[in-house]
C-alpha cells in the first residue's frame, strides 16, 4: 500500500448506544454499572464524559472499546453492533502504559503490528508522521524514562494514532499532568482533532476540560449510571480553557453536579 493512501484522513465514525445496561457482580454484590443509556454520537465528533466517580463512564468507554459487552442493549458503530476490540476504534488511559524495553519510536511502531499490510520501512515513515503530530520529532530515539509526563503521554497518544483509527477513545488521559502541560496539550489535541478528523470520546472529571475539548458534554450520575443532561458547546476554536465564555458553561455543568451528589446524598 503506498504510504499517502496509509496516512490519509480517513472518515470517521458514527456511534449508537441504544438502552445499554451493565451490572458487575462482586463478592460485594452487584452494581449497576450503566441503566439503560442510549446515545448517538455522530461522526467526527469530539463529546466528553463528565460526571462523579462510578457513574459508568468508563465502562461505557470499555463498551465502545469492545472490551466489554452490554448485559442488555446493544453499542453500534456506523450501524453494526462492535463485535470486540480493534483497531478502527484505539484507546488511550491515565497511565500511559508504554513498554519501557523499547524506545519512543519503537513504542509507536509497535501498535502498528495491528496493520499487517506495512513492511518495516513504512511502519517507520507511519510512526516518524505521528511523532511529528506530537511534536516530538527530536525524541524518536530517546528512553521511555528520560521523558517527562506530558511527553510519555504524547507518545501513548501518537501510538493510538497511529493505527489509523475511526474512534479516538480517551480515558482521563491529562489526569496526572500539571496544569501548564495539560494546557499545551489542550491546544495540540484540538489541532489534531481539526487535523485528523477522528470521531473522539473523552471521559473526564475536569468540567472546564470537558467545556475547552468538547462539541457536547455528556453528563453522567451514578448509582445506577446515567446520562443526566448534555451540552452543546458553541464556542470557536481553538478554545482557551482561562476564557470568560467557557467559564460560564463550567459554571452551568458543575452546579448540575453538584445537584446530583447531594440527590445521592439524601
Ligand atoms: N470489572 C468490574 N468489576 C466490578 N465492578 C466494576 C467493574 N468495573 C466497574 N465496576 C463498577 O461499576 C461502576 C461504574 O464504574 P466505572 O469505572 O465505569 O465508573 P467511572 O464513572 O468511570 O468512575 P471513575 O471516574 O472513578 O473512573 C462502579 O461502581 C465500579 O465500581
Amino acid at each position: 500500500m503506498p504510504l499517502t493512501e496509509e496516512l490519509q484522513v480517513i472518515a470517521p465514525a458514527k456511534l449508537n448506544i441504544e438502552n445499554v445496561t451493565k451490572d458487575f457482580t462482586s463478592r460485594r454484590g452487584t452494581v449497576r454499572a450503566l441503566e439503560n443509556v442510549s446515545l448517538t454520537i455522530n461522526e467526527g465528533e469530539f463529546v466528553c464524559f463528565v460526571g462523579p466517580s462510578g457513574c459508568g463512564k468508563s465502562t461505557l468507554l470499555n463498551i465502545i472499546a469492545g472490551l466489554e459487552t452490554p448485559d442488555s442493549g446493544v453499542a453500534l458503530m456506523d450501524g453494526v453492533p462492535i463485535p470486540g476490540p480493534g483497531r478502527d476504534r484505539m484507546m488511550m488511559f491515565q497511565e500511559h502504559a508504554l513498554f519501557p524495553w523499547l524506545d519512543v519510536i519503537g513504542n509507536v511502531m509497535f501498535s502498528l503490528k495491528l496493520k499487517p499490510n506495512l513492511n518495516d520501512k513504512e511502519r517507520l515513515e507511519v510512526a516518524k508522521y505521528y511523532l511529528h503530530l506530537v511534536k516530538l520529532d527530536n525524541f524518536i530515539h530517546a528512553n521511555i524514562h528520560e521523558l517527562s509526563g506530558g511527553m510519555k503521554q504524547r507518545v501513548a497518544l501518537a501510538r493510538a494514532l497511529a493505527p489509523n483509527p475511526r474512534v479516538l477513545l480517551m480515558d482521563e488521559p491529562f489526569a496526572a499532568l500539571d496544569a501548564m502541560t495539560r494546557e499545551q496539550l489542550y491546544g495540540d489535541i484540538q489541532a489534531i482533532w481539526e487535523k485528523r478528523k477522528k470521531t473522539i470520546i473523552f471521559v473526564t472529571h475536569n468540567v472546564r476540560e470537558s467545556v475547552c475539548l468538547g462539541n457536547r458534554v455528556v453528563l453522567f450520575s451514578p448509582h445506577p449510571g446515567k446520562i443526566r443532561e448534555q451540552y452543546e458547546i458553541d464556542l470557536p476554536r481553538p478554545r482557551d480553557i482561562n476564557s470568560v465564555e467557557l467559564a460560564g458553561y463550567s459554571v452551568q455543568i458543575t452546579s448540575a453536579l453538584k445537584g446530583y451528589e447531594k440527590e445521592s446524598h439524601e
